[in-house]
């Protein structure tokens, strides 16, 4: 049964991927948020399995359907594997609705970047509103259709914009060294062999270095580029054993020293109006975020001179869902943190 926002006065939502990690997630937000009706959930393998058999901690009284091309909804989430969005979104957005893509199907606007880190052909048009609130809220507004950033993106964007479009004037970055840590559930739902307990328990290991695909949507949102010869960027992804959150320690090397409390001040002035960040006076901890969708970012400077950003997210929150119905929110005119605080 689909129902209609005429019947409800409130907006009806559909999440395709629902069965996941980052789809769960998304129908524990949209349970809370007053304007909305979740309408369908849909899931691939698990169709035909009811939501709590998955998630019993989720009182969620659905079962997951199998999506073949229905439009009936408000507002579409999709959080499934890279690939897959690409074939769903156009018709969504064709039949008038609304669409928050999780993937990182429709973040790059270079076809080329796109098939090097993902590995697959998309058209120049598979490029959508980029997701970020903090950088591009009034164009995520006004927007239809979304993609939502990646879960290091989220974290290290977050820690390096004001930096990059803050507009100080004399503030030059030559370098960033991003060292980055994430919980397993960042891998998603499906088994992997190297993400057993018993391979990760009391273990860690950096993974994709040198070519991890947010690389170029990080230059991307900052406006800048890895092969440009006056800046380098580096970025080292580590996978560690606990579930939730991302921790990106950016080691930042400026041309010019500038004194610790201006950049306090620049970093207090471009985050004013944005409700999910926090800039924290001690360390940044990854247990003071889990199960929100804060990002916390602390600023020091070291011994050398180079300055230190460190940020806090949780991957399934403001990294993947919670940011989706960030987006969600400003997209149908709804308070920025409904369903979010
Ligand atoms: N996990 C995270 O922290 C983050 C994830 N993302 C992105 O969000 C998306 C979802 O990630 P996540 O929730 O972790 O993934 P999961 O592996 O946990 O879930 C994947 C979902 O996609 C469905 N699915 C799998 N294969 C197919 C297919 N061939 N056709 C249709 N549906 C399929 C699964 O259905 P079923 O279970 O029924 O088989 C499941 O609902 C990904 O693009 C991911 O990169 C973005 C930011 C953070
Ligand atoms: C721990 C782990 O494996 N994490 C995934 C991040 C997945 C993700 O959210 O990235 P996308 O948004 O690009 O899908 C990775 O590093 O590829």
């Amino acid at each position: 049964m689909n129902l209609t926002s005429m019947q409800h006065n409130k907006v009806t939502v559909s999440v395709i991927g629902a069965s996941g990690y980052s789809g769960a997630e998304l129908v524990k937000l949209l349970m809370k948020h007053p304007g909305i009706i979740i309408d369908e959930l849909y899931a691939h393998t698990q169709a035909g399995k009811r939501f709590t058999e998955l998630y019993p901690a989720i009182p969620c009284d659905k079962t997951f359907q199998t999506y073949s091309g229905q439009t009936d909804s408000d507002v579409y989430f999709l959080a499934l594997p890279h690939g897959e969005a690409l074939q769903l979104v156009p018709g969504i957005v064709k039949a008038g609705k609304k669409v928050i893509d999780l993937s990182g199907d429709f973040r790059l606007t270079s076809t080329a970047e796109h098939k090097h880190f993902y590995g697959g052909d998309k058209s120049a048009e598979d490029v959508l509103q980029y997701g970020m609130p903090e950088l591009f809220r009034d164009e995520i507004a006004g927007s239809t259709a979304i993609s939502n950033p990646g879960c290091y993106a989220t974290s290290i964007i977050l820690g390096l914009a004001p930096l990059f479009r803050g507009g100080m004037a004399g503030l030059e970055v030559e370098s960033v060294n991003v060292t980055a840590v994430s919980g397993i559930s960042g891998a998603g739902r499906s088994a992997k062999l190297e993400l057993s307990f018993s391979e990760m328990s009391g273990n860690m290991r950096a993974y994709k270095v040198g070519k991890h695909q947010h690389t170029p949507e990080i230059m991307q949102a900052l406006g800048t580029s890895a092969t440009d010869p006056s800046f380098r960027f580096v970025m080292t992804p580590m996978i560690a054993p606990y579930v939730r959150g991302i921790y990106s320690v950016l080691n930042v090397r400026l041309a010019s020293p500038v004194a610790l409390e201006s950049i306090r001040e620049l970093y207090a002035e471009f985050y004013a109006s944005a409700p999910f960040v926090r800039l924290r006076d001690g360390v940044t901890e990854v247990s003071h975020v889990a199960y929100t969708n804060f990002c916390d970012v602390s600023l020091a400077f070291e011994s050398d001179g180079s300055l230190v950003v460190i940020t806090a997210i949780d991957n399934l929150m403001k990294g993947a869902a919670g940011q989706a119905v960030q987006n969600m929110n400003l997209m149908l005119g709804f308070d920025e943190t409904t369903a979010l605080l």
